[in-house]
């Protein structure tokens, strides 16, 4: 079965990048019948904390992006300890000495020489009388994996048909000289004995993939596919990070946006089409195919998201929000606002301004206004009312066009621009609309 999985390190909130990755993930097992798993990748013990991994949690499920199974590295540390046993016994793990400022020289030389600055491999001609000298100094190793054989390759579901150039690569550190291992081998370590199938992150992660390939091999694991994402930049082409916090969930969040115009953006630009929201989570698994992302990397910018989640707005029905509404809001002031509002916080306004009292201009036009209040229909009144009583005031008065409409909606909303009025009036009322129409 199917095992796609996310894998965040807890060291920052979320943002727009790493939801796009978890999004895809997820739509991708929901899309196959298989599962999600979330992993935090917290082996970085000073820059992982217990909040922003609590964080991750709920910005994900704020998302809408549910895991179907969950684990972090920290509790897997002896895995870990078996891997590099394992890895040491077959010779694929080395033990290195040198120091940052030795290995900092050597990659300078190499520069310098017109030479790529990949590790010399010194520490192999090490024997065990030197080893035990440099420990004796008190210098522990840290510990390199052996790279070999012919270049990785594989036929990335997004990337296409890639391969990594062994020679152009230093033998990874793998573990530190305070013996904590490195994302590498932990990640390894998890995806094959989880057993995931499909790897699907950020292109970030391109050039790790070669040395992950000879990883799960010399484990004795079979390699999953993989598929590596286009990043995701803002929008003046900038990179996101988690420890810059631009465009992090929390903010989109607090600022009032849908999580599934969120998720619609991400889809859509991702797989090259035009930002047209999904209404509802099925239709984002219905819309969803891998084969579709390209290589372009999506910009983003709050602009496009306001702009999406004004359209996903638009098209919702009344009881997909209901239970989100200010109290008092109702069906009808849905169905007569839903079309001017950003964000559905902005359903207030028009709520106060149905129900008054509104602030409006001094009225320059008093003749009119006072003619459009005699000739105002009795109650009941209905969508049609608008139509019959501007027919009316325009046969009175000669008026048409803006010079009719706009001192109008100015007297009755306060507001130059608005819904419809046909669908305001009956909700504003008799009552209402005769005391704007005559205050001054
Ligand atoms: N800008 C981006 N666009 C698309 N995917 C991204 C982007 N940044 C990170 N990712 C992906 O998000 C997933 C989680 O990665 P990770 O936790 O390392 O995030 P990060 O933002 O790169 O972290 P940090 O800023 O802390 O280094 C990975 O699959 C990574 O490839």
């Amino acid at each position: 079965m199917t095992l796609v999985r996310f894998a965040p390190s807890p060291t920052g909130r979320l943002h727009l990048g790493n939801a796009f990755i978890a999004l895809v993930n997820s739509l991708f097992a929901r899309k196959s019948g298989g599962r999600f798993l979330l992993r935090l990748d917290d082996t970085d013990r000073e820059r992982s904390t217990a909040a922003f991994a609590a964080a991750i949690e709920s910005d994900l499920a704020w998302l809408g992006i549910e895991w179907d199974e969950f684990a972090r590295q920290s509790d897997r540390l002896d895995r870990y300890d078996a891997a590099i046993d394992r890895l040491k016994a077959s010779g694929r793990l080395y033990a290195c000495y040198e120091t940052p400022e030795e290995l900092a020289l050597k990659r300078k030389a190499q520069l310098n020489a017109g030479r790529p600055p990949v590790y010399d491999r010194a520490a192999l001609a090490l024997g065990d009388a030197d080893k035990a000298a440099l420990e004796a100094k008190g210098i522990r190793p840290h510990w390199r994996f052996l790279l070999q054989g012919d270049d990785p390759r594989w036929a990335d579901l997004v990337q296409g048909d890639s391969h990594i150039q062994i020679a152009s690569m230093s033998d990874p550190v793998l573990v530190r000289a305070d013996g904590v291992p490195l994302y590498t081998l932990a990640s390894v370590m998890d995806d094959g004995e989880m057993a995931v199938t499909h790897i699907i992150r950020g292109a970030d992660h391109l050039s790790n993939t070669g040395v992950q390939l000879q990883l799960f091999e010399a484990l004795g694991f079979a390699a999953p596919a993989f598929a590596h994402l286009p990043l995701i930049s803002d929008a003046e082409g900038q990179g996101l990070s988690k420890r810059i916090g631009s465009l992090s969930l929390e903010s989109l969040r607090d600022s009032g946006l849908e999580p599934l115009s969120i998720a619609s953006l991400l889809l859509r630009l991702g797989q090259g089409e035009p930002p047209e929201p999904c209404p509802d989570w099925p239709s984002l698994i219905e819309a969803f195919d891998i084969a579709k992302f390209g290589h372009a990397t999506p910009r983003l910018s709050e602009d496009d998201l306001t702009a999406m989640n004004a359209k996903l707005l638009h098209a919702l029905p009344y009881a997909a929000v209901a239970d989100r509404l200010p109290e008092g809001a109702d069906a009808a002031l849905w169905e007569a606002v839903k079309g001017n509002i950003q964000r559905l916080s902005d359903i207030a306004d028009w709520q106060r301004i149905v129900a008054g009292p509104v602030e409006t201009p001094p009225p320059a036009d008093s003749e009119l206004l006072d003619k459009a209040a005699g000739l105002l229909p009795p109650d009941p009144w209905d969508a049609s009312t608008w139509k019959a009583w501007t027919k009316a005031v325009q046969e009175a008065t000669g008026r048409k066009g803006k010079a009719l409409f706009l001192p109008l909606r100015l007297a009755l909303t306060g507001r130059e621009h608005g819904p419809e009025l046909a669908n305001l009036l009956p909700l504003i009322g008799r009552a209402r609309v005769l005391d704007r129409l005559c205050r001054r």
